[in-house]
């Protein structure tokens, strides 16, 4: 059937509000404009960030929306001047753009891209600033410029990356958000050293794609914090060395690892979005050197704080976003190196369900032992 410059009416989980369950709605989905791409979403994992925008707290949130970031697909048509994908092509979906031509992709400092990102903060396609998506004449905002809670989603063309027609979908998808974000938060960002000392809080995907990087990286000691003891086993196959439950514990937790590390470790990473956490995430660095970096995002309102002598005395407090990755140049090589089983990808996923199933899989997530749970878009 041919449905290239046809609206194509599919199945989409749909969030009409805050909290209240995702409704499966058949979804009109517009044809790509210029500079855009449509694609057929096969599999899509559900990240943290999907959970803490539904909940309400992101003051970017906008509802009604189609959630999602983190999946792979097949690109069914493309809108007027795209060249760099064609209808057939395997890709997975960027959030993070990368149009190599704007201030941020030609600095060489970042890997924050400029092009579409105001758009795509307000749930709209650039080029007409309208949603591509409807539900009986009803707009429903974009999510984070991918919307893959969708059996079809319509991105930028700087959002979108080609990859290898080999690799299945139903695992590289996960290299869409989480597992780049930790390894790229170890090896980008803080660029850790081989013998270096790493404390990890938060051992959901994320955290665990921090301790493969950092035992890629040469690591010495890996401590892994979480208050959920059933990650602790798990943990143990994505390099972590120790373990600390923070419920343990009575003395301030960045003192316990002040203690152990003669002084506090080199490096820190926060991955859970709790600013109390990120505090001692940052105070159980080693005085003169030590450097935390913030992964986990934080609810609207929520603010970090220290005494300033914590960073007057050499500590370091940075943060990151997929990772410092290039997206549409380095998420290629990512899916290369899961192909040349370089990187872990398929140990992340716990649960397989189905797009029909979304609402259990946000449950699911909720749950002790879950890392991510990839869903079959036509099943
Ligand atoms: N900066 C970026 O580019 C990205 C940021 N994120 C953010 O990273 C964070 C982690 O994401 P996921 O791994 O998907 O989440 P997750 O929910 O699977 O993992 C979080 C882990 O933290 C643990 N935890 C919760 N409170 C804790 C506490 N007080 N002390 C110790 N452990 C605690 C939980 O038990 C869980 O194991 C989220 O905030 C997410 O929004 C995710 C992807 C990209
Ligand atoms: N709208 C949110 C922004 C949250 C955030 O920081 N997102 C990360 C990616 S999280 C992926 O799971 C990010 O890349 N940020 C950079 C960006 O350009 O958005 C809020 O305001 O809290
Ligand atoms: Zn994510
Ligand atoms: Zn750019």
């Amino acid at each position: 059937m041919v449905t290239e410059g046809q609206v194509i009416t599919c199945k989409a989980a749909v969030a009409w509000e805050p909290n209240k369950p995702l409704v499966i709605e058949d979804v009109q989905v517009a044809p790509p404009q210029a500079g855009e791409v449509r694609v057929k979403i096969l599999y899509t994992a559900l990240c943290h960030t999907d959970a803490y925008t539904w909940s309400g707290k992101d003051p970017e949130g906008l509802f009604p929306c189609i959630l999602g970031h983190e999946a792979a697909g097949i690109v069914e048509s493309v809108g007027e001047g795209v060249t760099e994908v064609k209808p057939g092509d395997h890709v997975i979906p960027c959030y993070q753009a990368e149009c190599r031509e704007c201030k941020f992709c030609k600095s060489g400092k970042t890997n924050l891209c400029g092009k579409v990102r105001a758009a795509t903060g307000v749930g709209v396609m650039m080029n007409d600033r309208k949603s591509r998506f409807s539900v009986n004449g009803k707009p429903i905002y974009h999510f984070m410029g991918t919307s893959t809670f969708s059996q079809y989603t319509v991105v930028h063309d700087v959002s979108v990356a080609k990859i290898d027609p080999n690799a299945p979908l139903e695992k590289v998808c996960l290299l869409g958000c989480g597992v780049p974000t930790g390894l790229g938060a170890v090896w980008n960002t803080a660029k850790v050293e081989p013998g270096s000392t790493v404390a990890i809080f938060g051992l959901g995907s994320v955290g665990l794609a921090v301790a493969e990087g950092a035992k890629a990286a040469g690591a010495s000691r890996i401590i892994g914090l979480d208050i959920d003891s059933k990650k602790f086993d798990i943990a143990k196959n994505f390099g972590v060395t120790e373990f600390i439950n923070p419920k343990d514990h009575e003395k301030p937790i960045q003192q316990v690892i002040v203690d152990t590390t003669d002084g506090g470790v080199d490096y820190s990473f926060e991955c859970i979005g709790n600013v109390s956490v990120m505090r001692a995430a940052l105070e159980c660095c080693h005085k003169g050197w030590g450097t935390s970096v913030i992964v986990g995002v934080a609810a609207s309102g929520q603010e970090i704080s220290t005494r300033p002598f914590q960073l007057v005395t050499g500590r370091v407090w940075k943060g990151t976003a997929f990772g410092g990755f290039k997206s549409r140049s380095q998420v290629p090589w990512l899916v290369d190196k899961y192909m040349k089983k370089e990187i872990k990808v398929d140990e992340y996923i716990t649960h397989n369900l189905t797009l029909k199933e979304i609402n259990e899989a946000f449950h699911l997530m909720h749950e002790g032992g879950c890392l991510r749970v990839v869903l079959n878009a036509h099943e």
